[in-house]
Formats: structure tokens, C-alpha cells, sequence
């Protein structure tokens, strides 16, 4: 696991440096692509480098304490592996390594719907929560007896995508015709669900229901018993929705970029979100994140902790398992470096006043409650003073 200068990776933009050597060029750009023109996959990146972080000198901690307590479960640090379609186009160990990885590190994976090994199989491989990400099918059967498997090998929620009606127009993949290597298969579909999946973007606007309403959160929570998040929401209208329909919590996500490009960063959705559901769930977020720091920014604006999604199929590309492994502890001891910097012993106390947003020349004051009253990011607030 080399990168091109012929060093080890150390980031995970390294990682990405590595899997585009390595994979096919329409594999690649399935992974790395976006809706449109791409802006709001720039953008999810882009806006971690606006954030300032305000040091703390002679804090006197020696080892921080990155873990997270989760729906009653620990997390070594908070951070997770966002669910990701097909981990076997990446790497042949699939989610089994992902997981392997993510578990030997006490780190959660939101299994994808669109999985290459069967739920029981990535059970079986995982010392850390797992959680099952639903996509609705016509076929509601399919959906609900998802549901239920996770139910019975031990997934601990279900995370329901509400941002994909159908899979967003991705031109990259239009314009490489792109169709899954016939190796690469739905191992937890059957039947009509399944039915012309080497071509995602088609397959979604034929199998996905698009008649859902937020109803659908109390089916699968009482049909599984399981906690239902809401992975997609980025507007105080749709965070109280999801609220009032009874979810356990609620994924601030734009789906890496991938569903309607325009859209805000998820970083600048985020205290939007933060606001509206006034501490009734916890709020997570996933999109751009790409090192320790950036999960510091997150929580300081109120995530409960966030989700990887490319860099976890990065590093599979890279390394396989190992691969995995090495990514996630590098952003581990990034975040630990940067808790120890900014003078956080553990996350519940890394607040508002930890960061700048930009146009700012000092923290919002009087906010010492962490995961409070979030500043609003100036793209959302952009009168004058
Ligand atoms: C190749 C790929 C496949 C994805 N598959 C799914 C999926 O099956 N279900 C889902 O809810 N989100 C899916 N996502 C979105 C991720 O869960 C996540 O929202 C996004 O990747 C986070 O942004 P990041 O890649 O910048 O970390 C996918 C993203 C990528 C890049
Ligand atoms: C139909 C496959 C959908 C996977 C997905 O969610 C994505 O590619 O973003």
C-alpha cells in the first residue's frame, strides 16, 4: 500500500490518490462522481476549509477519550462508515473486510442496501454496531423482509434513505455507459428488486417507491422493533417531519453530492437541522469528510458524530481490510491530535466556541453547552454584522 511518491498513505485523500490508480476508470468515476455539475460534491468538501479551529494552550490532558456513547452502544470515536453500494467493486474482501476493519476498531458500518455479501455474512464479520441502510422497494415485501433479517442477526437500526426517490442524474456515468462488472451483484436482493441492477441509475427508477410518505418510519420501526433514521435531510422543514414521524435520529446528507447537485453542503445544513430538532434525536452527518479535524467541525456544529462514505471504499481499493483499518485509525489519531489542540478531553464538551466560521472574527459567545445552539454557517446567513 504505496502511494505514487511511493510512501505510505497518511490521509485519505491518499487513499483516493491510490484507488484511482488502481481501479477502472468507469469504476472510479462511479465512486467519485456526482449529480450534475458537481457542485455540491465540491461544495461538501470545500466548506470544511472556511472553518477556522481556536487552539487552547497548557490544557494539561495527557490521552483524550475519543469514544461516544450511541443509542446505548460505545463507539471508539465519533465516527462511522456511511452506507456504500457494492465495497466488492472496490476491493474482493467487500463488506466483510470493511467491517472486519470498522469492528477491530470498536467503529460502526451502515450496511448498504445494495450490499455484495448478505447481511448474515457481514454480521458475521463485525465486532462493532451495524446498522442496515433501506432503500423502499414497489415490492414492499423486499423492504420489510430487509427489515426483518437485520432484525434477526443483530443489526442494532435502520438507517432509511429519504433523498432518492431514484438515484440522481450522474453525467459521468451517463456518458461511460457505466454497468456493474457481472461479479458484482445485490446479494440481499431476489426477484423483481433485483431485476436490472447492473445499470443503477435505471434499476432505481423502475424498483424504488416513490409513493413513500414519512409513514414509512413507523412500518419499519414496529415491523423490526429496530430504531429508523432518516439518512438525507438537510432543511428544518424535513428534520421536524422526520421528527414527528417517530425517528430515533436523523443523518444531515446530501448523499455524497450524488442526488441533487445545488444543493447546500451538508456541513452548512447542518446547524439548520441542529436547531430545528432542539435536542429531540441525535443529528449526524456525513459528506466531506477527509480528516480528524473535520469530524472536530462537526460536532462543534452539533453532529453527534459522522460517516465516512468514499474514503472507506478508498482504502478497500488501496489495501483491502487492511487498508480499511489503517484509514479509519489515521482519522482516529488525527481527531485525538486535534481534540488534544484545541483543549477537548472527550467530544460532549467540543462546542461552538472550538471553531470560526467564516466572516467571523470571533466565536459566537455565551454558548458553552455543547452540541447547543449551533452558529449559523454564513452561507445561510449572510446579512451584514
Ligand atoms: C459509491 C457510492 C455508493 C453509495 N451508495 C449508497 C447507498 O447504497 N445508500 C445510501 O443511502 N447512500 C449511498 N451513498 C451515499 C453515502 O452513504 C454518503 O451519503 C456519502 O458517500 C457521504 O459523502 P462522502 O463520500 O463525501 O463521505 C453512496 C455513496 C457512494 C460514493
Ligand atoms: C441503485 C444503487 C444506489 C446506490 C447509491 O445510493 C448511490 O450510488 O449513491
Amino acid at each position: 500500500m504505496t502511494s505514487a511518491t511511493g510512501r505510505e498513505p497518511l490521509t485519505p485523500d491518499d487513499f483516493a490518490e491510490h484507488a484511482r490508480r488502481e481501479l477502472p476508470a468507469d469504476v472510479w468515476d462511479f465512486i467519485a462522481g456526482g449529480a450534475g455539475r458537481e457542485r455540491t460534491l465540491a461544495a461538501n468538501e470545500a466548506v470544511f476549509e472556511t472553518v477556522r479551529l481556536r487552539p487552547r494552550a497548557l490544557t494539561g490532558i495527557e490521552e483524550p477519550d475519543t469514544s461516544v456513547e450511541v443509542f446505548g452502544a460505545r463507539w471508539a470515536a465519533p465516527l462511522g462508515i456511511a452506507p456504500v453500494a457494492y465495497h466488492s467493486l472496490a476491493h474482493p474482501d467487500g463488506e466483510t473486510g470493511t467491517a472486519a476493519a470498522a469492528g477491530r476498531l470498536g467503529l460502526p458500518l451502515v450496511v448498504s442496501t445494495f450490499a455484495g455479501r448478505t447481511l448474515e455474512e457481514v454480521a458475521g464479520a463485525a465486532d462493532a454496531p451495524l446498522w442496515l441502510q433501506l432503500y423502499c422497494f414497489r415490492d414492499a415485501g423486499t423492504t420489510f423482509g430487509l427489515a426483518r433479517r437485520a432484525r434477526d442477526s443483530g443489526y442494532q437500526a435502520l438507517v432509511l434513505t429519504v433523498d432518492t426517490p431514484f438515484t440522481g442524474r450522474r453525467l459521468r456515468d451517463l456518458r461511460n455507459g457505466f454497468t456493474l462488472p457481472a461479479h458484482v451483484t445485490p446479494a440481499n436482493l431476489t426477484g423483481p428488486a433485483a431485476a436490472g441492477s447492473a445499470t443503477p441509475g435505471a434499476h432505481s427508477r423502475l424498483a424504488f417507491d416513490r409513493s413513500l410518505d414519512w409513514s414509512v418510519v413507523a412500518r419499519l420501526r414496529d415491523l423490526s422493533g429496530l430504531p429508523v433514521l432518516a439518512k438525507g435531510v438537510l432543511t428544518a422543514r424535513d428534520a421536524g417531519a422526520a421528527v414527528a414521524a417517530g425517528v430515533a435520529g436523523i443523518i444531515v446528507s446530501n448523499h455524497g453530492g450524488r442526488q441533487l447537485d445545488g444543493v447546500q453542503a451538508s456541513l452548512e445544513a447542518l446547524p439548520e437541522v441542529v436547531s430545528a430538532v432542539r435536542g429531540r434525536c441525535p443529528v449526524f452527518l456525513d459528506g466531506g469528510i477527509r480528516s480528524g479535524a473535520d469530524v472536530l467541525v462537526a460536532l462543534a456544529l452539533g453532529a453527534r458524530a459522522v460517516f465516512v462514505g468514499r474514503p472507506a471504499l478508498y482504502a478497500l481499493a488501496a489495501g483491502g481490510s487492511e487498508g480499511v483499518h489503517r484509514m479509519l485509525t489515521l482519522l482516529i489519531a488525527e481527531l485525538a491530535d486535534t481534540m488534544v489542540l484545541t483543549g477537548h478531553a472527550s467530544p460532549g464538551t467540543i462546542d461552538a466556541d472550538t471553531v470560526i466560521l467564516p466572516g467571523h472574527s470571533r466565536p459566537h459567545t455565551g454558548n458553552t453547552a455543547p452540541h447547543a445552539v449551533p452558529h449559523p454557517m454564513p452561507c445561510t446567513d449572510r446579512s451584514p454584522g
